[in-house]
């Protein structure tokens, strides 16, 4: 969203000639987008009435046309359907321009004369002579002059990275050295000009302020116009591999991995499409939260999977995986054990070893277990076979297996499977051909060796080896509990190696949001099926299922090659509000954002009465203010189904549950764990006592709790407040 500056309150800034100037440059700008608006119109609308002409004339023709001539209108049909969608989507965004087409501007003068990029409008310019930019969400070319550049083009980043003085920046053909002369921070709303300030450190600091003062809403905007310095090389880190960020509550975190992913899709266009991208949310609900933010950049929503569909897809097949469940809410006590010991990194650890042992992979790391090349894996136990008139001997069969480490077992048993055919057919010159076997044939005779045949079999298997048998019960018939799901996945990749999963070949870039919410195994998993690059995001403080807390390079120890960056700022929420949370848990190093507003309210409430009393007064206070969300946030889901029934009874409020597909903003009743991302003007905490909030997993809970809320905070409690807020 653009940031609301208004002239008056940034401070006494002579900006009479500064408006004046960019008022008139704002019209021209809008006059030739205001065209082409006009023009791109009527260009949609031609399209679309082609493409309805030419379906309709396609179908009128079904049953005439020859098959081929079918198939090529049928493919016409299609390009002319993404011409017209094409079409919508350069009108939509110019109609965007029309409201606001740029927020600011740099003017820079490149050393030795400019034929820059800045130059790109067409006018030769002298030595020396400042070329203005103008920045905006997209880019807009009029009668070959470039009017905007867009804010991810090379030239942008010197609003990001530069103070006016000597700046560079990597153009497409070289480097470009000079002086940034001018920046100017431009805000133009419904197509006026709101303010234009030159911009120095107070401004841009008044700039964020006013982002962040803003009332939230139902979806996350775009911050392109105050994005921070560390921020923006977060988001135009380009280099291969995998990107760990971890931030503090509030840092920007989500914001800067959509940002990131427009600016690779921009940068990478070649490479990547919004079809090869995909984001591993936390919740629908979340999904649904974030999903504005890449149109709002003028870019295709990407796909979005929840840690659940990534299992479903990773066990297509093979097994179903019971829906997660929340730690909050467990009260079957051995299944809580279960899931504990399955959510060590020591059980990653020990399955991705023994996996690897029995791939005969290397593994690194002193005394790590080596397979020993010639003996064959103790996973299989080869007998002679007959294969043709010739006999394949166990004892080769053997060495075969050991020779082929570390190819996954179902490709490794077919290799084997021909290097036995080619052999019998050698040895028995061809005499036995018509009594020869299929390749397949022999392979599933080689399975039969196998000592586990499928994914689950050499999941048992491990967990026998290891002692630890009795984690393993079924869900029901054919579904493993929602712990197992990876577990099993990176069994099945012993199989069918990291390339026989269609879901993970797709993609090229994946985001994984709230990483701390995933188990060590499930990063195992991740980190050797999909084998592209990543972004990988989240809040180490931020655990709400019961693990204790992991430093980012645990979790980077799962991605080889990983790098590692930490935000510290926190931008979401005042600082009393923050400073509460620190309370809660003090993050070493954490370092507010100067915006201040009324400190947190506690109340004792007594009873459920006085609790929905003090709900009460609290929505009355947020309905009579300009604030938009209100957050009602409950320790488990259980609480807050039961309170969001007895709250409902008096006003409308919005419980937000795993099947919730759509954030409706207004009240919503969560528990931490589905509050967990969101964001809310005001938060009310319930029942932040003693009782709930008391263990060292409770703290982590009641973190998240506090740092959703951005302006103003009520915390009920009944008798006592939890120890954490004291
Ligand atoms: N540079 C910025 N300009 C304006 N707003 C910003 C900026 N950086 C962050 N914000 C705002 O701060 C809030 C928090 O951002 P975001 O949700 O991306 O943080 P996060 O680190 O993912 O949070 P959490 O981990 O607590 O869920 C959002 O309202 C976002 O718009």
């Amino acid at each position: 969203m653009e940031a609301q500056l208004t002239c008056d309150q940034a401070g006494n800034h002579p900006t009479t000639t500064i408006e004046n100037e960019e008022r008139s440059h704002l019209e021209e700008v809008l006059a030739a987008v205001r065209a082409s608006v006009g023009r791109a119109r009527d260009l949609a609308e031609r399209a679309e009435a082609s493409h309805r002409e030419a379906g309709a004339q396609l179908a009128a023709d079904r049953g005439e046309l020859a098959p081929e001539e079918a198939h090529l209108s049928a493919f016409e049909l299609n390009r002319m359907d993404a011409q017209a969608a094409l079409a919508h989507r350069s009108h939509r965004r110019l109609e965007k321009l029309l409201a606001s087409p740029y927020f600011a501007r740099v003017d820079f003068a490149e050393e030795g004369g400019a034929d820059s990029e800045a130059a790109s409008d067409g006018r030769s310019l002298p030595e020396d002579q400042p070329q203005a930019t103008y920045i905006g969400r997209f880019a807009f070319t009029w009668q070959n002059r470039a009017l905007v550049s867009d804010w991810r083009s090379p030239v942008a980043a010197l609003f990001y990275d530069f103070e006016c003085g000597p700046a560079v920046f990597d153009a497409p053909g070289g480097r470009r050295e000079g002086t940034l002369m001018l920046k100017r921070q431009i805000a133009v709303e419904d197509g006026r000009l709101r303010c234009a300030l030159d911009s120095d450190s107070s401004v841009r600091d008044e700039v964020l302020a006013q982002a962040l003062s803003r009332s939230s809403d139902a979806k996350m905007h775009d911050i392109v116009a105050s994005i921070q310095h560390e921020q923006n090389a977060v988001i135009r880190d380009e280099a291969p591999g995998t990107l760990i960020i971890q931030g503090v509550a509030g840092s920007g975190k989500t914001s800067i991995a959509l940002h990131r992913v427009a600016y690779l899709l921009y940068r990478q266009k070649g490479r990547l499409s919004s079809q090869s991208v995909a984001i591993l949310s936390p919740s629908r609900v979340f999904s649904d939260y974030i999903s504005g933010v890449l149109p709002e950049l003028g870019e295709e929503p990407v796909r979005q999977w929840s840690l659940h569909d990534v299992a479903s897809l990773l066990l297509e097949g093979i097994a179903k995986a019971a829906p997660p469940r929340s730690f909050a809410d467990e009260a079957d006590l051995a299944r809580a054990e279960r899931a504990r010991v399955k959510g060590t990194e020591e059980f990653a650890r020990q399955l991705a070893s023994w996996l690897d042992e029995q791939l005969g992979e290397k593994v690194a790391g002193e005394g790590a277990p080596v397979a020993d090349v010639g003996k064959a894996p103790s996973i299989f136990d080869p007998h002679d076979v007959a294969v043709g008139g010739d006999v394949a001997e166990a004892g080769w069969l053997a060495e075969c297996f050991a020779a082929y480490a570390p190819v996954p077992f179902e490709e490794r048993l077919d290799l084997i499977a021909g290097d036995a055919l080619e052999l019998a057919h050698g040895k028995t010159f061809g005499r036995y051909a018509h009594a020869m076997p299929t390749r397949r044939e022999v392979r599933s005779r080689l399975l039969r060796m196998m000592r586990a045949k499928n994914p689950l079999a050499l999941y048992r298997r491990f967990l026998a080896d290891t002692g630890q048998s009795a984690l393993l019960k079924m869900a029901s018939k054919g579904v493993v509990e929602w712990e197992d799901a990876f577990p099993l996945a990176l069994c099945a990749a012993a199989f069918l190696g990291s390339d026989g999963f269609a879901a993970t070949a797709a993609v090229r870039h994946l985001v994984i949001d709230e990483m701390q919410d995933l188990p060590p195994v499930a990063h195992e998993a991740v980190g050797r099926l999909f084998r592209c690059d990543k972004t990988i995001l989240g809040d180490v403080n931020q655990l709400v299922d019961g693990r204790p807390v992991a430093a980012p390079e645990t979790v980077a120890a799962h991605y080889p090659g990983a790098r590692v960056v930490h935000l510290i700022t926190s931008y979401r929420s005042t600082c009393e509000i923050t400073e509460l949370a620190s309370r809660v848990l003090p993050v070493a190093g954490l370092v507010p954002v100067q915006r201040h507003g009324e400190p947190p309210r506690f109340v004792r409430c007594g009873d459920t009465a006085g609790v929905l009393a003090a709900v009460e007064e609290a929505a009355a206070r947020w309905e009579a203010s300009e604030h938009r969300t209100l957050g009602i946030i409950a320790k488990s889901d259980f609480l807050a189904a039961r309170y969001a029934e007895l709250l409902g009874r008096g006003r409308p409020v919005t419980l937000l549950t795993d099947e919730t597909a759509v954030y409706p903003g207004g009240i919503v009743v969560a528990s931490v764990r589905l509050a967990k991302g969101l964001e809310f003007d005001e938060a009310v905490l319930l029942d932040v006592d003693g009782r709930q909030y008391a263990s060292e997993v409770d703290r982590n809970l009641l973190y998240v709790a506090v740092t959703r809320a951005m302006h103003a905070l009520t915390v009920l409690y009944r008798d006592e407040p939890s120890p954490f807020l004291r």
